[in-house]
């Protein structure tokens, strides 16, 4: 990728996105970036050694997507089409825009960009920073295949990427996008149970923490099975099998459901805020 990277945006989510491509090798000179606050410019100037601008009354933004080959929105949702309508007079006919916000359609965004200028949507995750992130991919109108290869390339940097339709990203943000949340609520909950049972609270979350982070260890190969890997630590009529049976009793599989469905209903609740419809 020889391109020009500007991420409007760039805090959790663009941060480890850009930290993981600077990571794999790219230029930081070849790399900006966009906050609302001088501080944190300062800070991503000073950490990374890319171009960071604060935004806050300025025309930071474009002058940052002003030649960028690829524009990374990492904004808040509610702020994409603030933003947009900040850079559509300056990009570049060729260059690609990459959404990463959550719940805003892709429609919605070429609408207010000039026509035919080519956008992709994307949902990727936090794990991202420790180049163990995976991303959905989803191709605007137009968008080109050489142009989602590009963003795949970007996103190819810091873990796993996949292609689905637009139609689904809401699902795969239930599950990949919020997903590192209900591994580390689990964590959390882990920690507070081992409390309950006597263990000092430093010690208890050590233990759960390094757990979650080892059982993801396993789980980091194509052919690894979930429910495999939870049968060879369940013994039969062992203490494991008993928590198993435990949390099935009390329906641990529809609560996750529950949460996952609650999220896909936010995030269409959030797309008619922006919309409108
Ligand atoms: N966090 C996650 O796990 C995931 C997030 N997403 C999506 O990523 C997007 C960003 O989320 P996240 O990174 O968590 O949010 P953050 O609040 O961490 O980052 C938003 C960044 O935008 C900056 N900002 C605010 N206003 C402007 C502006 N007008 N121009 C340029 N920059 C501005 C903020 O600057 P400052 O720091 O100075 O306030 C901040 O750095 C969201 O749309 C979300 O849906 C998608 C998947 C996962
Ligand atoms: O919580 C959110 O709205 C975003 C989308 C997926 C992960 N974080």
């Amino acid at each position: 990728m020889s391109t020009t990277i500007a991420f409007l945006g760039c805090g959790s989510m663009s941060e480890a996105i850009m930290a993981g491509l600077l990571g794999s090798g790219f230029p930081a000179d070849r790399v900006r970036a966009t906050v609302r606050t001088t501080t944190r410019a300062t800070w991503l100037a000073d950490t990374y050694g890319v171009t960071a601008t604060a935004t806050d009354g300025t025309d930071a933004n474009a002058r940052a997507a002003t030649g960028a080959g690829l524009v990374v929105l990492g904004v808040k949702p509610g702020l994409v089409r603030e933003v947009v309508a900040e850079v559509a007079s300056v990009l570049d006919p060729a260059a690609v825009v990459v959404s990463v916000a959550g719940a805003v359609p892709l429609a919605s965004i070429e609408a207010a960009l000039p026509a035919g200028q080519p956008v992709v949507r994307s949902m990727p995750n936090t794990p991202a920073r420790v180049g163990h992130g995976v991303t959905a991919l989803a191709a605007g109108a137009h968008a080109r295949p050489s142009d989602v290869q590009q963003v795949a390339d970007l996103f190819a940097t810091v873990g796993l990427v996949v292609e689905v339709e637009e139609d689904q990203i809401d699902a795969v943000g239930t599950v990949s996008g919020s997903g590192p949340a209900y591994v580390f609520y689990l964590a959390e909950a882990m920690a507070e149970a081992g409390e309950r049972l006597g263990l000092p609270a430093d010690l208890a979350r050590t233990l759960a923490a390094h757990t979650v982070a080892g059982a993801g260890r396993l789980l980091d190969d194509p052919d690894a099975d979930p429910a495999a890997l939870r049968r060879a630590v369940s013994s039969p009529n062992g203490s494991t099998e008993r928590a198993i049976a435990a949390f099935e009793a009390r329906g641990m599989r529809d609560v996750v459901a529950a949460g996952t469905a609650a999220a896909e209903a936010r995030a269409k609740e959030i797309t008619r805020e922006i919309t409108g419809s």
